[in-house]
């Protein structure tokens, strides 16, 4: 584990996660499968009675809850939006390196992910319509938590880096629980603008569509505007406002857990 290869993680993770706003995008917003459920007349419920759950959630949960049995949850880079008692793993043995603090491992921001995904990046992703279609909508709406998640939560993992890099600072930081000063020295202004202009570039190249002697643009033209399949502006303020805010905010918890 280094910053380098952390690094590299992260820009991987960009590939999915502009690769399955795109798979998001092609669906209508689909509202009815974000309402909570209301349960007719005759299924024994009551008359409408209300299920304090959507489509979205029960479907997520459904999923996870086979995904955990599969074993997905075994390894610290995965974590599910809700919590699981499965006892054992269908999946093949496998003893992953566990390069976190095992006390600190457990800091995830799922609940902020949430909501953000379902509040406001949603409604910026998908055109207002239903097409009925909401079991693929919503699986691709787990398709896009998981890896926020994933890219998000791995946060944990830079924050190990960066504090086995510079103990001393980390550790007089974190015994002070200075938090502003924890998020200051792991700040790098430089490398976050690499980042947004980096995915944002990458929205543009894998959102247009490729025919087989036209040429491949690299930034947005008048003329090329509204054929993008995500808008790349949607996704520089994803990574602006939401992803790696998140992120650091996950490195500043870790850290302030890195000596428990
Ligand atoms: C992830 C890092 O830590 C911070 C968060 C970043 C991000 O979320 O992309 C980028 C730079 C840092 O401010 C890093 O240094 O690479």
């Amino acid at each position: 584990l280094s910053l380098d290869t952390v690094r590299e993680f992260l820009t991987r993770e960009e590939d999915t996660i502009v690769f399955s706003l795109i798979e998001r995008a092609r669906y209508p917003l689909n509202r009815p499968a974000y309402d909570p459920i209301h349960l007719g007349d005759g299924d024994g419920a009551g008359p409408g009675r209300r299920l304090n759950a959507s489509f979205a959630e029960l479907f997520i949960r459904e999923s996870e809850a086979v995904q955990s049995k599969a074993g997905r949850y075994q390894s610290l880079q995965e974590i599910p939006f809700f919590a699981y008692r499965v006892p054992f793993t269908l999946a093949p043995p496998f003893n992953f390196t566990r390069e976190l603090y095992p006390a600190a491992a457990f800091v995830n921001l799922n609940d902020a992910i949430w909501s953000m995904y379902f509040n406001e990046l949603l409604p910026v992703l998908a055109n207002n319509g239903d097409d009925g279609n909401y079991a693929v909508t919503v699986d691709s709406d787990l398709a896009c938590l998981q890896v926020l998640s994933r890219r998000i939560n791995y946060g944990r993992y830079v924050a190990e880096v960066k504090f086995r890099g510079d103990q001393q600072t980390y550790t007089s930081l974190i015994k002070a629980k200075d938090r502003d000063a924890l998020m200051k020295l792991l700040t790098s202004e430089a490398q976050e603008d690499v980042v947004k202009r980096r995915v944002e570039k990458k929205a543009i190249v894998f959102g247009q569509s490729i025919t087989s002697d036209g040429p491949i643009e690299t930034s947005v033209s008048n003329s090329s505007q509204a054929n993008f399949k995500v808008d790349p502006s949607v996704v520089y303020k994803l990574y602006d406002q939401w992803v790696i805010p998140l992120t650091k905010q996950v490195e500043v918890e870790y850290l302030l857990h890195r000596l428990d």
